[in-house]
Parts: structure tokens; C-alpha cells; sequence
């Protein structure tokens, strides 16, 4: 059975429905809004009433940057028909890991990868540009694998595989469930992205021949070795793949706790490394603030109140389970406000629909769970709502008032604003001494103040929201 992101084990999948490979569109227009360096992306930066002072050539010009880098992508020795690709979706400059990764990725022989890089800073790229690199495109087999934890962030890379090898004759396919045509029985494509349980299905059965595979990206590398969540699939992909040549194995996360980063080691034998210290493991773009609600019931209030501000762009409210996801979105909605909400629960195509509507702007509240927390990039997101704290397994924990928060999924919630380089803002609801603490404990693991915020004082809270986002 496959384990989702969210740590459930999802149901046996249903008897396949055909339907097409098709990537969603909406993430490679929204890439294409990037463009050159002052004018557009000024534009592009957040689309509010705020006005917005940085730009994202001001950034990557600044040597603490982690967008900064020295050279250009003609220099990073990739193919002329994928520079065409990169700049037919507005960059023009690389970001410093794909600067300091590519050379490492491309050269010959091969060899492994752990990367580390913040959230938001265009890891998706590098790894993507190491596939289409490798692919022999004469030969119609399967020779580059990529994992995600979520089928959301698998269709997300696939449209970045799409849009980037758009001038290479690339076939792709993925392996997410539900997916496949019914009676398919040999994937042809070059690059295959999926969730694990679903990708280890297809290659058990077969149906996907791995013999040719040589290169193999696991993003969100931390959470996909994790023990405790996705870790047992991936190893099992692993070791289905050929040992009669070497496969490149490429991990790429903005977070590596220390326990797995020794299994890290172990999957990636002498990998290249590029790491990040402790504190500098956020983005500073990313404002942080707290309000202090009253009870659980008030938390609920509070957001209702703060409604008008999560639409002035796009906005995400985590929730821990999926009973209070959809609990606040069905209130919500009944109270006349438009929110959509999204978790595992819901059914493979709902889940497509949710997110794409999102990711168009037809939605611009969404209500969710872990489910999201990793690599989903929609740029108009500028504020992320922690309704509750993201915490570690509740069930390893004896006493229910020791819960330690996860500080690694708290970076991953913050990061789905602010991406590259924009800015953004997050808000933590804590409602007692419990949630404080872990707050506390959050604040003191990233090394980054959280102000607080008046709950009653919507004005007060409005103005430093907007102070936060100029
Ligand atoms: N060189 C570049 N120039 C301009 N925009 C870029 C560049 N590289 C990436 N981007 C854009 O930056 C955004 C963030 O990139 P990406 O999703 O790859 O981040 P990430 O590092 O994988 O983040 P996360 O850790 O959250 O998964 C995307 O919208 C992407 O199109």
C-alpha cells in the first residue's frame, strides 16, 4: 500500500482509469511569468494592491543572496536546445545551487548528489536539467526516475520536465495513481515521475523496464528517506534498479536532519555535497508572525476575521489532520466565503482538480494538510497560515503535552510563500501554553523572531502585513 505524505497508507487503487500525461498547464504559464530580470519580474513579484521595492535582479546581484550567482547558464555546459528551453520560461540567470550543483551534475563520470538549498530557490531546475542532460532521446526506454512525496509536486515537476525539455524530442509518463491508461503494459517514455508505493507497483509488475535507468532524483530527499514516512518505498525502487552500470542517484531537499542524513550518505555513496548551516535554513524574505488565540474555537474566529487579507493574494492554511481541514473549509463556505480545501483523503482526480484551480487563481484560500507542506510553488501564495503547529508523530509520544513541533515541515509550510526571492508572509495561531511552547521551541530551532500580532486589532494587523510584504 502506498504512504502518502501526509503518513497515511492510502487504499488499494482503484482499477485504473485512462487519462492523459498530461502535466497541468497552469504551473509552466505561471514559469513563464518570470522573464528578464528588472521589468517583469517587478510585475511578477506579487500581484496586490502592496507595493514592492525588490526586485529579483536586485537579488540575484547580491552576493548573500541564495538567487546570487557569477555565472550564467551558457557557462553551466548544457545543451543549446535546453538553454532554449530555460530561457523560453524567462530565466536568465542561474541561482547559486544551480550555479554550484550543475557543473557537479553534468560532468562525466557521473556522479551522486546531495543537495540542499532553500525552499523556493530553483533546486526543481538542476535536477531537471540533469535528467533531460542524460537521456539518450534515440532510445525509447525509460533512463531517468524522479520521486516526489505527493502526487501534486510529481505533476508539478513533470510540467517543469515538459517546459523545459520543450525543444528536445523528450517523451515523459508518470507513475502517480490512477494515471496510467488501462492496459498499459511497457512505458516507453524517457523520464518517469511519480509517488513511490505507485512507482514501485509499475516496476514490479513490469511495466515500466528499468534496465536502461541512470540516473535516479528523489526530491524532497529527506522526507523520502525518512523511516518513519516514505522511506521503506523509496529503498525498495532502489533496489530494483540495475547494479549492471551505475545509476546516478541525485537527492535534493531543503532540509537534511542529522537522522537521515547518515541513511542519505548511505543511499548517495560518495556523493558531491552542498549543505546548508542550521540558520540558514529559512529564506529572510519570509516575514513571521503569531497571533494568540484565546481557544481552539477563537483560532477558528480569527481566520474568519483575517479572510480579507488571504485574498489579497493566494493564500494556504495548514491544518494537522483532515477532519479540521475540511471541518473549517465547510464552515467557512456555509458562512458565504470561498475556500477550497485539499488532503489525501479525497480522491486521486478531486485532489488534480483542487490544486490546478488553485494554481490558476480560481481559488485563493486553501485549506490543507501536510499533504502540501513540500515543493508546491504557485508564486501568488504570500500568505501561509499555520491553523495548527505542524508537530512529529503525536503516536511516538506518551504524553500528549511533550509534542515536539516538526521544525523541518514548519520550514517546508513557510516556504510555499516567498519563492524565489519574493516575498511573503506567515502566520502561527498558537492557543496555549502547549502550542506556545512549541512555538518557542520553533523559533529558537530556526533562529528566526516570530512577532506577534494582536488578534483584536485587524487595522494594526493589516498595516504590518503590508509593512511585511513591501
Ligand atoms: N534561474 C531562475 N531564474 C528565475 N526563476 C527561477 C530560476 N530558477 C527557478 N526559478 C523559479 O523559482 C521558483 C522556485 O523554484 P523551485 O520550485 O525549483 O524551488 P525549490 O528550491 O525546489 O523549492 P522547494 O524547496 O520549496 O521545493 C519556480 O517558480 C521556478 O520557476
Amino acid at each position: 500500500m502506498e504512504k502518502d505524505a501526509e503518513g497515511f497508507y492510502a487504499p488499494a487503487p482503484a482499477a485504473p482509469e485512462a487519462s492523459s500525461s498530461t502535466p497541468p498547464p497552469p504551473p509552466a504559464a505561471e514559469l513563464t511569468t518570470a522573464k528578464t530580470e528588472v521589468t517583469e519580474a517587478t510585475t511578477d513579484l506579487i500581484k496586490s494592491t502592496f507595493d514592492v521595492s525588490v526586485t529579483l535582479a536586485d537579488q540575484q546581484a547580491n552576493p548573500t543572496s541564495p538567487l546570487h550567482s557569477v555565472k550564467t547558464f551558457e557557462e553551466l555546459g548544457l545543451h543549446q536546445d535546453l538553454l532554449k528551453g530555460i530561457y523560453d520560461m524567462g530565466f536568465s540567470k542561474p541561482s547559486k545551487i544551480q550555479e554550484r550543483a550543475l557543473p557537479l551534475l553534468l560532468a562525466n563520470p557521473p556522479q551522486n548528489m546531495i543537495g540542499q538549498s532553500q525552499s523556493g530557490t530553483g533546486k526543481t531546475a538542476a535536477f531537471v536539467l540533469t535528467m533531460l542532460s542524460r537521456v539518450d532521446f534515440s532510445l525509447n526506454k525509460p533512463q531517468a526516475i524522479c520521486l516526489a512525496p505527493s502526487r501534486e509536486l510529481a505533476r508539478q515537476i513533470m510540467s517543469v520536465v515538459v517546459a523545459m525539455g520543450k525543444f528536445t524530442p523528450v517523451q515523459t509518463e508518470y507513475a502517480i495513481k490512477d494515471n496510467l491508461p488501462r492496459g498499459t503494459t511497457n512505458v516507453t517514455a524517457h523520464i518517469i515521475v511519480g509517488t513511490p508505493g505507485t512507482m514501485t507497483d509499475l516496476i514490479r509488475r513490469k511495466v515500466i523496464d528499468v534496465s536502461e535507468v541512470k540516473v535516479f532524483v528523489l526530491d524532497e530527499a529527506d522526507n523520502m528517506l525518512d523511516q518513519d514516512g516514505l522511506g521503506e518505498q523509496t529503498l525498495r525502487v532502489k533496489n530494483m534498479l540495475p547494479r549492471s552500470h551505475p545509476v546516478q542517484i541525485i537527492l535534493f531537499s531543503a532540509t537534511f536532519p542529522d537522522n537521515v542524513r547518515n541513511f542519505a550518505n548511505k543511499f548517495a555513496p560518495n556523493a558531491n555535497k552542498i549543505e546548508l548551516k542550521r540558520n540558514e535554513l529559512s529564506v529572510t524574505n519570509i516575514r513571521q508572525f503569531y497571533m494568540d488565540c484565546k481557544s481552539e474555537e477563537h483560532k477558528y474566529d480569527v481566520l474568519v476575521s483575517l479572510y480579507h487579507l488571504l485574498v489579497i493574494g493566494q493564500s494556504i492554511i495548514f491544518c494537522q489532520h483532515r477532519h479540521t481541514a475540511d471541518r473549517i473549509s465547510q464552515r467557512m463556505t456555509a458562512e458565504g466565503h470561498k475556500v477550497a480545501s485539499l488532503h489525501g483523503a479525497k480522491d486521486a482526480q478531486e485532489r488534480d482538480t483542487i490544486i490546478d484551480r488553485f494554481r490558476e487563481g480560481k481559488e485563493k484560500v486553501l485549506i490543507t494538510t501536510n499533504v502540501i507542506a513540500r515543493g508546491i510553488d504557485i508564486l501568488q501564495v504570500n500568505m501561509v497560515v499555520n491553523y495548527d503547529l505542524p508537530l512529529l508523530n503525536e503516536r511516538d509520544h506518551g504524553n500528549r503535552n511533550d509534542v515536539r513541533p516538526d521544525i523541518e515541515t514548519y520550514i517546508h509550510r513557510i516556504g510555499r510563500t516567498g519563492r524565489f526571492g519574493r516575498k511573503g508572509i506567515s502566520v502561527n495561531f498558537v492557543h496555549d501554553k502547549r502550542t506556545w511552547s512549541q512555538m518557542e521551541q520553533i523559533e529558537q530551532a530556526t533562529g528566526k523572531h516570530i512577532v506577534r500580532i494582536q488578534t483584536t486589532d485587524l487595522d494594526t494587523m493589516e498595516e504590518q502585513m503590508k509593512k511585511a510584504l513591501k
